[in-house]
């Protein structure tokens, strides 16, 4: 079924300019055949009221639970949720029961997110059998299963040599690796960084714990020409080190999170689960330090890290609570109320850390809106305003510090592959109706 969306402005990411166009896209080829105007009629018409098109943004961090967590989340879930923060593709980590270190498991996800149907997910898969940081998987065969990556997300390989050899492997295989940088004899029992942890008498999760394995890893993989991939970079030591290592030619590309961009300890007045996440909220500093090595650069992207958890979790005592936040629904109109809106960077710069940028260095198809190219788009409502309501997610996850922020920029229809996988009414517009 061919479909014309009109309405719309297209932003330019070259110019950052908007013109108002139509877009004609085919869900049998999942093309866009065309963008202009006085296009050819459709089977179906869709009419925007001045929303700005994208291409579908992407992200290569998010736990979708799936198998063995589904009270947190699920496959369906969490990509209804994707295509609701107006991604296309998304990237998941093996971080489940059982963790996904086989073809098998690779191939599951794979089958289940099909069914699904919302967006395009792309599993990323263990390091180390079982993320027990013994024994490595095998990286040919799970790349041949479609995994697009390595990690074992939610714990830090702590062993040097093993991580070597898995850069190694990794370079021969052709997989990125992505680390989740923490040396646990670091980082202990802690939970929040040093001002919120010594403020609140909690113990404490050193900026070191990341620091050190980031500097760890970008030597080995300036040694083995590995591409590392940095998760969650949120301190001020880690990016001065990939902002060196990316000097010296190393072959690495980093992401930041919503929440270590628009967040520091600060916020944390008590010992509360919803702030508690890996890595902590940082200092003010270090807070500083990300914005400014995302703003040139230093780090390329922006990924939300999206991990629910249930309410029935987050609300334990902050000691046993797990760690993790959920963002999906709510990063692009942060990141352009409180970034783009404040006059910190571009719009076309912001959608390149979320679509174009993620879809270099991972090797996807995407991050441009063309004809010819993949009908994945979004079209975001920058004149209404919203206030969060995580009751209102399409996640089971409700774990947002960002509960009751106002924000603008919401997706109001989202396409994969020139299917509708979202579409919702326009919001209040700013300043009331
Ligand atoms: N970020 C988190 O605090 N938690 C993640 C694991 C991780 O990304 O390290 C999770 O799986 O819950
Ligand atoms: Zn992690
Ligand atoms: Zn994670």
């Amino acid at each position: 079924m061919k479909r014309r969306i009109d309405g719309g402005r297209l932003l330019d990411l070259t110019d950052g300019s908007l013109t108002g166009v139509s877009v004609l896209v085919d869900d049998a080829s999942g093309r866009v055949l065309a963008v202009g105007t006085d296009l050819p009629e459709a089977d179906e018409r869709i009419l925007l009221d001045g929303e700005v098109l994208l291409p579908g943004l992407i992200d290569v961090h998010v736990h979708l639970r799936e198998p063995g967590f589904e009270d947190k989340e699920t496959i369906a879930t969490g990509t209804r949720a994707a295509a609701a923060g107006g991604f296309t593709q998304i990237a998941c980590m093996p971080n489940t029961k059982p963790p996904i270190d086989t073809p098998d498991g690779v191939a599951y996800i794979r089958k289940r997110a099909d069914e699904a149907g919302h967006c395009r997910v792309w599993p990323i898969a263990c390091i180390t059998q079982g993320q027990r940081g013994e024994r490595l998987t095998d990286f040919a065969a799970l790349k041949a299963a479609g995994a697009i990556a390595l990690s074992d997300d939610g714990r830090g390989v702590q062993h040097g040599g093993l991580m070597r050899e898995a850069l190694a492997e990794a370079a021969k295989a052709g997989l990125p690796v992505a680390i989740h940088a923490e040396d646990e004899t670091l980082s202990g029992q802690g939970v929040f960084d040093r001002g919120a942890a010594e403020r609140l008498g909690v113990p404490e999760s050193p900026a070191e714990a990341e620091s050190a394995m980031i500097a760890r890893d970008l030597l080995l993989a300036e040694r083995t020409g590995a591409h590392l991939h940095i998760c969650h970079v949120s301190t001020e030591s880690a990016v001065s080190l990939v902002r060196w290592a990316k000097a010296r030619g190393v072959r690495v590309t980093a992401e930041v999170t919503p929440h270590h961009l628009l967040l520091s300890d600060d916020v944390i007045e008590a010992a509360d689960p919803v702030y508690k996440v890996n890595p902590p909220l940082r200092s003010e500093r270090d807070r500083l330090a990300c914005l400014e090595g995302f703003l040139d650069g230093t780090l390329d992207m922006v990924a939300t890290d999206h991990a629910p958890h249930t309410e029935e979790e987050k609300r334990k005592p902050l000691l046993d609570a797990p760690f993790g936040l959920v963002g999906i629904e709510t990063v692009f109109p942060l990141l352009y109320t409180y970034l783009v809106g404040a006059g910190r960077m571009s719009l076309a710069e912001l959608v390149k850390r979320l679509s174009t940028r993620p879809a270099q260095a991972f090797g996807l198809t995407g991050g441009v809106l063309r004809p010819g190219g993949p009908a994945d788009l979004v079209a975001v409502d920058l004149e209404s305003e919203r206030v969060i309501d995580p009751q209102q997610f399409y996640s089971k996850g409700r774990n947002t510090p960002f509960r009751g922020w106002r924000a603008a920029g919401f997706p109001t229809l989202t396409l994969c592959g020139g299917r509708v996988v979202h579409r919702i009414e326009r919001g209040v517009p700013i300043g009331g109706r």
